[in-house]
C-alpha cells in the first residue's frame, strides 16, 4: 500500500485560506487523518474545483471523510479550519500531545471564543469531539483508518512544544509530518536528533516514503527572529544530522515535502532557489500545491 496527501493549506502565515494542513490516507482509500487543520473548507473547496475529489458540499466531505485529527501545536495557523468548521462537522477525536489539548480547550472551546465543541473543560460540553492525549514516543491506531501513529515531540521556540507524526500503514510503509519546528542549535535542544534516531531505520530500509517539514523563513532571517522555524541552511544542518544516522545513499532522492513557507514578499521563490541551489545530500524537495494529491 502507498500514501496519498492532500495539502489543504500550505503557507506558515498571511493567507487565512492557505494555511497548514494535510490529508492523509492510503492510495485506495477515501478515509483520511488531517495531519494540522489550519485551512479545511477552502482546501476542499479548491480540490474540487480542480477535479482532484468529487464534488460536493465540502462540508460534507469534512463530516464524511476526516475521520480524525492530529494537532501538531495550538498555534492559530494549526487549528483555525477545525474551530471554523466545527458547528457543521461531525462526533470525531482530535488528538495531541498534552499541552496542545489543553491549550485548545483553555484558549478555543472556552465558551467565550467558541462554544465547547469538546467533551472537556467548561460546562456545558457539547461531546462532538473526543479530545485524547497522545504520548511522547508511543503510537496509536486510529481506529477509523487503521493507520498507526507515532508521535515524537519537538521543539518550538523555547519553552514551547511541537510536535511529528509518523503516520504508518498496514504494509509497514510510512511517512513523516513536522509540525513547526527549530534547529536543535538555536532551541538548545535534542529533539530533532532523537526523531533522527527513531526514523534512521525506517529510511535505511526504504520504508519511509516522505518527510513532511517546515521551511518558514530564508537563509536571511537573522537567528534571533526565527521564533522556532527552520530556514533552508537550518534544513541542511538537520539533514547532515540525519545522514550521519544513515547513509549518504540512503538520503538520494528521498521526498522531502516543504510545508508552512511564510509568503512574505519574495520569500516562496527566495526559499525554493536556496534549496534547489544547494541539495548537498540530493534529496528530492517537493513543493506542495493547495488542493492537489501527492502520491507517495
Ligand atoms: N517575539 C515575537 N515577535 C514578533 N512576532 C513573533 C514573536 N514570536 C512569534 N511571533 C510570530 O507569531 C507567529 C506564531 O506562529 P508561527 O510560529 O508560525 O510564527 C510566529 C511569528 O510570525
Amino acid at each position: 500500500q502507498s500514501f496519498k496527501v492532500l495539502p489543504l493549506g500550505i503557507h506558515g502565515g498571511l493567507e487565512e485560506s492557505n494555511l497548514s494542513a494535510y490529508l492523509a490516507a492510503n492510495d485506495t482509500s477515501q478515509q483520511y487523518v488531517a495531519l494540522d487543520a489550519g485551512t479545511l473548507y477552502s482546501g476542499i473547496k479548491v480540490a474540487m474545483q480542480n477535479h482532484s475529489l468529487p464534488t460536493e458540499a465540502p462540508e460534507k466531505f469534512i463530516q464524511n471523510n476526516i475521520k480524525a485529527y492530529f494537532i501538531s501545536h495550538p498555534h492559530l495557523d494549526h487549528v483555525a479550519g477545525l474551530i471554523q468548521n466545527s458547528p457543521a462537522d461531525s462526533k470525531k477525536t482530535i488528538y495531541g500531545l498534552g499541552s496542545c489539548i489543553e491549550s485548545i480547550d483553555k484558549h478555543y472551546f472556552s465558551w467565550e471564543s467558541w462554544a465547547n465543541f469538546s467533551d472537556i473543560g467548561e460546562k456545558p460540553k457539547l461531546g462532538k469531539y473526543h479530545l485524547d492525549t497522545l504520548q511522547k514516543d508511543s503510537s496509536i491506531i486510529e481506529p477509523n483508518t487503521g493507520l498507526k501513529i507515532t508521535t515524537f515531540q519537538l521543539s518550538h521556540g523555547e519553552p514551547f512544544k511541537s510536535t511529528a507524526f509518523l503516520v504508518t500503514n498496514q504494509s509497514d510503509n510510512s511517512i513523516l509530518y513536522l509540525g513547526d519546528t527549530g534547529a536543535d542549535t538555536i532551541e538548545h535542544s535534542h529533539s530533532l536528533h532523537h526523531l533522527w534516531e527513531n526514523i534512521a531505520p525506517l529510511i535505511t530500509s526504504k520504508k519511509l516514503k516522505a518527510i513532511f517539514i517546515e521551511v518558514s523563513f530564508p537563509n536571511s532571517q537573522p537567528d534571533k527572529l526565527l521564533f522556532g522555524h527552520l530556514t533552508p541552511r537550518l534544513l541542511n544542518m538537520e539533514l547532515a544530522d540525519l545522514e550521519e544516522l544513515t547513509n549518504a545513499a540512503a538520503l538520494k532522492n528521498l521526498p522531502i515535502v516543504i510545508t508552512h513557507i511564510k509568503p512574505d514578499g519574495n520569500n516562496p521563490a527566495t526559499i525554493k532557489k536556496e534549496l534547489l541551489n544547494k541539495n548537498p545530500f540530493q534529496v528530492k524537495w517537493i513543493f506542495p500545491e493547495q488542493g492537489r494529491f501527492l502520491k507517495f
